[in-house]
């Protein structure tokens, strides 16, 4: 197959039987031939679409007499991928992106109904170019801002609660954009000089991150991440900005014993034991094997010694009570911070999952707290926005184990300018350009309050 956009409809007709969207898109492209350029049209294609399908059946639903539900699926598949391309791919002329639809939509079993789509995506440029804001969007915000910017209602309202509306908006752009790619250094292996000069000659642009002196972030196409210098030698590891606030947070030292209690596939893990110039153990635990036979490719390739895998639910694993003197909890958790790397997150979790999950952390907090000696630490922290999983989990655990208190970090160290008044940590993305965090210190102190 040599076509893109035909790879791409077949990648999206995969997601819309339920396929996650990285699965599909690795299926599609290994069956296709295709130049990297068309490799990637088809990966912007198919996220675009999966990430801006409420807009897209918004606009279904106005230009048709039918709804996008009730069209044959094949071909709301079709229709998305034309009107993702008029609407959001300035690049792309006009007449191609409809041409080509209509191209798909022949080969795909509908050449009935080419002048419909020709028809349709026609009616959609004569629209826009007549009034750009032409969509006839609900008067409520909650409504008006899920259609615009692609999100379920429920999400836009736990960000409405937080952020008032002017945010929300700039949030909401930002979780649509195309996410970017940072690199922590290994200082054990090189430098970020080292590094900065190796990109460089392979014609590579990135630059530095203030606040975090082993982070790079990769300006435009990188190609092949795997094929980058300094790869094959352990000399950096793929992990956000906001991933790595949480290593300084903890704040490991040489010598100590860390437990690492969610740990696949092991960018934090990784990034302890390069804190503790991989002198000391750190146990990465973790319930899912196949993440850790990856952390454990990682650690190897970064060439650490330090780390100890121990496969199993950390909420039962009495042999580690009262063992060590730093806890990572980075919770499971629903991923709202992460919304614009995972396309197909927005429309699979939903407040119930955001329940059981919150269910989830307080237990793994309430068992992993155990693991602390007295005096010790434990840093609790997850990639989502949601008051259930973050908030809500810590000020449940304070009120039940008065021993424990929050220690906030100290105003001269790399993550104190994200604090909050609580003594907490919330990386808002639209704000900080960085993946959205939550992160909090608890100190275990020898006497119950
Ligand atoms: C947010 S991810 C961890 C990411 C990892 N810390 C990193 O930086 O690469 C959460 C992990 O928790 C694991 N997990 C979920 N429930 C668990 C449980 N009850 N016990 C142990 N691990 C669990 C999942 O398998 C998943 O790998």
């Amino acid at each position: 197959m040599t076509n893109p956009r035909q790879v791409a409809f077949i990648a999206l007709r995969d997601v819309h039987k339920g396929a996650y969207t990285d699965v599909a898109l690795d299926r599609a492209l290994q069956r296709a031939t295709l130049l990297d350029s068309d490799r990637r049209l088809v990966t912007e294609l198919l996220y675009g679409s999966v990430r801006r399908q409420r807009t897209l059946d918004f606009i279904i639903d106005q230009l048709a007499t039918k709804k996008s539900h009730q069209q044959p699926t094949e071909l709301r598949t079709i229709l998305h991928l034309g009107l993702y391309q008029l609407r959001y791919q300035e690049r792309i002329p006009a007449s191609a992106a409809v041409n080509t639809t209509v191209e798909l939509a022949k080969e795909n079993g509908f050449a009935g109904l080419t002048g419909f789509v020709n028809g349709l995506l026609r009616q959609y440029i004569r629209s826009a170019e007549a009034s750009p804001d032409f969509l006839k969007l609900p008067e409520n915000p909650v409504q008006r801002l899920g259609i615009l910017h692609s999100f379920p209602d429920w999400i836009i309202q736990v960000w409405l609660e937080q952020l008032g509306l002017a945010e929300t908006e700039k949030l909401c752009e930002w979780m649509n954009q195309t996410p970017t790619i940072d690199l922590r250094i290994n200082p054990l292996r090189t430098s970020i000089e080292e590094v900065e000069t190796a990109l460089k000659s392979a014609g590579i642009l990135a630059r530095r991150i203030p606040n975090l002196p082993q982070a790079l972030r990769l300006i435009g196409n990188t190609g092949s991440i795997q094929q980058l210098p300094g790869f094959k030698d352990g000399w950096w590891v793929v992990q956000d900005a906001s991933a790595q606030l949480v290593g300084h947070l903890l704040d490991p030292q040489p010598g100590e014993v860390i437990i690492d209690a969610c740990a696949a596939p092991g960018g934090k893990t990784t990034h302890i034991a390069e804190l503790i110039q991989d002198r000391g153990t750190v146990w990465a635990g973790d319930r899912t094997a196949s993440r850790l036979r990856k952390l454990k490719e990682n650690a190897q390739r970064l060439n650490l010694h330090s780390i100890q895998i121990c496969t199993g639910d950390s909420r039962n694993l009495p042999q580690f009570y009262n063992t060590a003197d730093r806890v990572l909890l980075d919770a499971p958790c629903s991923g709202l911070g992460t919304l614009h790397r995972h396309a197909d997150a927005r429309w699979r979790q939903t407040p119930a999952s955001v329940q059981e999950l919150s269910t989830l952390q307080k237990e793994l907090l309430a068992h992993t707290s155990k693991f602390v000696k007295a005096g010790g630490v434990l840093v609790y922290a997850t990639c989502t926005l949601h008051p259930a999983e973050t908030e809500d989990v810590i000020t449940q655990f304070l009120t039940e184990n008065t021993d424990w208190q929050i220690e906030p970090p100290s105003p001269n160290s790399l993550d104190s300018c994200y604090t909050t008044s609580h003594g907490w940590l919330k990386v808002w993305p639209h704000n900080q350009d960085m993946d959205g965090f939550f992160m909090v210190r608890l100190r275990k102190t020898n006497v119950s309050a």
